[in-house]
C-alpha cells in the first residue's frame, strides 16, 4: 500500500483575513490533517528569504562552538537545554532557547554561547520565533474557531511559552552506516512548528502504521501536534509518532519551535467532552508530565502521555 501524502496547506498570509473564505478553506484544511495525522505542511511566508538564509547560518555558527561551550546550555527542565552526545542516537545535536520569543530569553542564551555578544545571532533567534510564533498563533486562531472554545484556546494562547530548539544531524559515516538521526517519538510539547533546510530525513507514521517521509519545500513549516495537543482536545487531534532517517550525504539542520503550556493546568474544554467522547484525560500540569516522561515508566512507555493521566 502507497503511504498516504502529507497535506501542503496554504498559509499565504495575505489569504489569513480571520473569517474570509480563504481562512475558513485553510482552517478546514488544517482541522481535518490535525484530526488524521496530527501534522501538516504549512507554506508560510512569515519568514522571508532573507532571514531563512540567516537563521540557518547562525545556526551553523552555534554549532560550531566547541562542545563544553554549548553545555552551557544546560537547563533544569527536561528536553528544554543541551542534548546531545547520546549513545543511541549518535548523529543528533541540539540546543534550546528558552522563552524564545522575549528579548531576555534570546539575550540570556546568546551571552551564554558567545560571552562577548553576537548581536546578529540575538536579532535573527528573536525575529525568527516571533514569526513562527505567529503562525502558532494562526492555527490555535482556527482550532478555537473550529471547535467552538474561544475563552479556552485564549488562555491557553496566553500561557504558552516557546523553545526554540536548534537541531542538527550528521551524516552516518560510511562504514558505520546506522542512518537513525532522531528514534521514534511523540512529541513532549503542545504543539511544535519544525522548519528544516530542505533535506530529507523526516518520517511521521500514520495511525495505521506506514511511515510518511517529508517531502521537504521551501518556505514549508511543518506543523505537528504534541501529546498535550492530544490529551487537551480529548483525543480529536493526533499527537503522530516521528522518527529522523539520514540519506544521502547533507547534513540536516533543523529548527523546532516547541510550545510549552506555563502555570496553567491542561483541562479537556467541556465543549468537547459530551456521550459520544467521553472525557479521556485528567486534568494535569504540562510540566509535571515532563518530568513524569524521564522517569523510567515514562521513558518505557509506549505512549506516555495515555500512560501518565488517560481515565481507564
Ligand atoms: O529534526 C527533525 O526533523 C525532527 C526533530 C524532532 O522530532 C524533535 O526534536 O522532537
Ligand atoms: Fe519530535
Amino acid at each position: 500500500m502507497t503511504p498516504p501524502k502529507l497535506s501542503v496547506i496554504d498559509f499565504s498570509l495575505k489569504n489569513l483575513t480571520p473569517n474570509s473564505s480563504s481562512w475558513i478553506t485553510t482552517c478546514n484544511e488544517a482541522m481535518h490533517a490535525l484530526e488524521k495525522h496530527g501534522v501538516f505542511i504549512a507554506k508560510y511566508d512569515g519568514v522571508s528569504q532573507e532571514l531563512d538564509d540567516a537563521i540557518f547560518l547562525a545556526s551553523r555558527d552555534l554549532f560550531d562552538l566547541p562542545t563544553e561551550v554549548k553545555l552551557l546550555n544546560t537547563i533544569d527542565t527536561p528536553y528544554h537545554g543541551y542534548t546531545g552526545q547520546i549513545p543511541s542516537m549518535p548523529l543528533f545535536e541540539s540546543l534550546g532557547i528558552e522563552n524564545a520569543t522575549t528579548t531576555e530569553g534570546v539575550e540570556f542564551f546568546t551571552k551564554l554561547m558567545w560571552p562577548c555578544g553576537n548581536e546578529s545571532f540575538g536579532k535573527r533567534a528573536l525575529m525568527f520565533s516571533k514569526a513562527v510564533e505567529e503562525l502558532y498563533q494562526i492555527v490555535m486562531r482556527m482550532i478555537e474557531k473550529s471547535y467552538g472554545i474561544e475563552e479556552q484556546c485564549e488562555r491557553l494562547l496566553g500561557s504558552s511559552a516557546q523553545n526554540l530548539r536548534f537541531i542538527k544531524y550528521l551524516c552516518p559515516k560510511e562504514d558505520e552506516g546506522n542512518p537513525l538521526g532522531i528514534l521514534p517519538h511523540t512529541d513532549i510539547s503542545f504543539m511544535k512548528i519544525l522548519h528544516d533546510q530542505q533535506v530529507k530525513g523526516l518520517q511521521i507514521k500514520t495511525k495505521e502504521g506506514q511511515w510518511i517521509e517529508v517531502d521537504p519545500l521551501p518556505s514549508s513549516f511543518i506543523v505537528l501536534a504534541g501529546d498535550v495537543c492530544m490529551a487537551w482536545s480529548n483525543g480529536r487531534i493526533h499527537a503522530p509518532y516521528h522518527r529522523v532517517i539520514m540519506q544521502g550525504n547533507q547534513e540536516r539542520y533543523s529548527l523546532g519551535q516547541f510550545t510549552f503550556i506555563k502555570g496553567l493546568n491542561i483541562q479537556i474544554p467541556q465543549k468537547l467532552i459530551d456521550e459520544d467522547h467521553p472525557q479521556r484525560f485528567k486534568d494535569f500540569d504540562h510540566y509535571k508530565y515532563l518530568y513524569y516522561r524521564i522517569t523510567s515508566e515514562g521513558m518505557k512507555s509506549e505512549f506516555p502521555i495515555k500512560s501518565y493521566c488517560e481515565i481507564n
